[in-house]
């Protein structure tokens, strides 16, 4: 039941494989749920696209269902806030309002050569300095330049300004405030940020990176905070000021009140991010880190994050569901997986896209190692699991190098984290305990919190952290002998998986 004397903020959160938006009281407690999927589209080997029209459509939908399903009408939320798949890529056409390509989404490999051509004699870290990345596929910048340079006439038409740049958000709130009728071109400095255009100290778009990359600053929209009002939207949620905008996985820093410095959480989904709040300086990685933005509150000072980016966890299971079709439903790899007690000494590298954090190997492609007669459905089950938990904690060490910061729990979300024995799995390989909050949407929860800040909901990160509420927690107890044996076996499958594509592109 809504109430009328009650504040209410809606999010919506644009993902890899669907969009969802949620309308939250003033609590932070969910009110309502509604999301839908988009097509996944795989023109070649390697290449991953969207079709933003499909996405804008299937996000106008699920704001009409969450609001249906709340029993509420869009005058009576109090703001609107953004979260997205970030460095996806979009060019539409300003006069039209319509992509001029399928959307390229950040799994995509097709810039590889582009990359070590961009990379020249300092490779990937020629541009590391100013953006906090090192130059791979995963970033937007080569996307936007693959598009300038193949689709005819894109070029000269984006240097005349007749085209715009963005991430989804860019892409939703141009919609929602009303598209080729005075629609905002605007990002927010999270999303900015992995764009690979973005200089960390200035905030601003890089002017020497535009012109490396060959990219007209003409169709680049305005970098904001993440938390202001951008608009006012027109349409079903006519009157509702847009406020918020954070790539998803800084979100889910903001929805998992990691505010202190120090305090880190992780996301799985279709892959895993975990990201540590490093406070107001970006601290430069040498362990295969990203130094990446956490957030910015309006005027005040910026949040910077160390980020442990793996591309394929949850991506895994899909894989083994759809591809393999040795389980019907994600849910099932559980008690497929429990049914043995151990991996059977089989392991999976799921290289899909190469390996992002902490190696950023475009030459590496997935494995399946150690397999014997004895190797059953249910060992590769477990073997599928156990590649979430040891991606993962290769990322904590790196952190661990690069920060000096020892994680002593970590907070999780995101899909894969209702597998009861993948976080067991997890906390055993890590050896400290794993938290997961009563509301484990904090994707959304987080560009809820951005937005209800910047209209004043909610006051301040002490009302946001009084919030966080501990629903499960699970305790380490694996031996210490089985643990480094594991790890030793898992870094030698790792080794196997480099090498494996020759040409440098895809
Ligand atoms: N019970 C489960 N065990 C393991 N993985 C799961 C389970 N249920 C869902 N998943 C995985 O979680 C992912 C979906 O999580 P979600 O947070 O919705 O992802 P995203 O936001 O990336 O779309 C999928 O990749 C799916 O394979
Ligand atoms: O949509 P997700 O949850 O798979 O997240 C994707 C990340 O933002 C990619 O960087």
């Amino acid at each position: 039941m809504t109430d009328n004397s009650e504040k209410y903020v809606a999010a919506i959160d644009q993902g890899t494989t669907s969009s969802r938006c949620i309308v939250f009281n003033q609590d932070g407690a969910i009110v309502a749920v509604d999301q839908r999927e988009h097509r996944q589209i795989f023109p070649k080997p390697g290449w991953v696209e969207h079709d933003a029209t499909e996405i804008w459509s299937k996000v106008q939908a699920v704001v009409a269902g969450a609001l249906a399903k709340a029993g509420l009408r869009a005058e009576q939320l109090s703001a609107m806030g953004i979260t997205n798949q970030r460095e996806t890529t979009l060019l539409w056409d300003r006069a039209t309002g319509k992509p001029v390509h399928n959307a390229i989404v950040w799994q995509d490999t097709r810039t590889a050569a582009l990359c070590n051509q961009l990379g020249g004699s300092e490779g990937q870290d020629r541009f590391r300095e100013q953006t906090g990345l090192p130059l791979a596929t995963y970033f937007s910048g080569p996307k936007a330049a693959w598009l300038l340079d193949n689709v005819p006439d894109l070029r000269t038409r984006a240097e005349r300004g007749e085209i715009a740049f963005g991430t989804m958000d860019s892409w939703l709130i141009w919609n929602l405030t009303g598209g080729t009728d005075g629609g905002q071109h605007v990002t927010d400095v999270t999303n900015a940020g992995r764009t690979m255009l973005m200089n960390l100290e200035t905030l601003q778009w890089d002017s020497s990176i535009l012109s490396a990359m060959n990219i007209p600053e003409a169709m680049l929209p305005e970098i904001k905070s993440s938390a202001e009002v951008y608009g006012t939207a027109l349409g079903q949620l006519a009157g509702v000021p847009v406020a918020s905008a954070l790539g998803d996985q800084q979100a889910a820093v903001f929805g998992q009140a990691c505010y202190d410095v120090g305090t880190a959480k992780n996301t799985y989904g279709t892959g895993s991010f975990l990201l540590l709040n490093t406070g107001n300086r970006p601290v430069s990685s040498k362990s295969g880190l990203l130094t990446t933005m956490g957030y910015k509150i309006g005027s005040e000072a910026p949040v910077y994050c160390l980020e442990g980016s793996i591309a394929i966890t949850g991506a895994l299971v899909q894989w083994f569901r759809d591809q393999l079709g040795i389980i019907r439903t994600a849910d099932e790899i559980e008690p497929l997986a429990a049914s043995v007690e151990d991996n059977g000494g089989a392991y999976i590298v799921p290289a899909f896209s190469g390996l992002f954090a902490p190696y950023w190997r475009s030459d590496a492609r997935g494995v399946v190692t150690g397999l014997t007669r004895y190797v059953t459905k249910a060992h590769l089950a477990r073997a599928v699991l156990e590649a979430t938990s040891w991606q993962t904690r290769e990322v904590v060490d790196a952190m661990y190098q690069d920060s000096g910061v020892h994680i002593t729990t970590l907070k999780v979300d995101g899909g894969m984290t209702k597998n009861n024995l993948l976080m067991q799995h997890q906390a055993d390989v890590l050896d400290v305990p794993v938290v997961r909050p009563k509301v484990s949407e904090t994707t959304c929860l987080g560009a809820a919190y951005a937005a209800g800040l910047a209209t004043g909901v909610w006051n301040d990160l002490d009302e946001l952290k009084a919030h966080w509420q501990k629903d499960v927690e699970w305790t380490p107890s694996m031996e210490a002998s089985v643990r480094d044996r594991e790890h030793h076996n898992w870094r030698k499958a790792v080794e196997r998986s480099f090498g494996w594509e020759e040409d440098g592109d895809s």
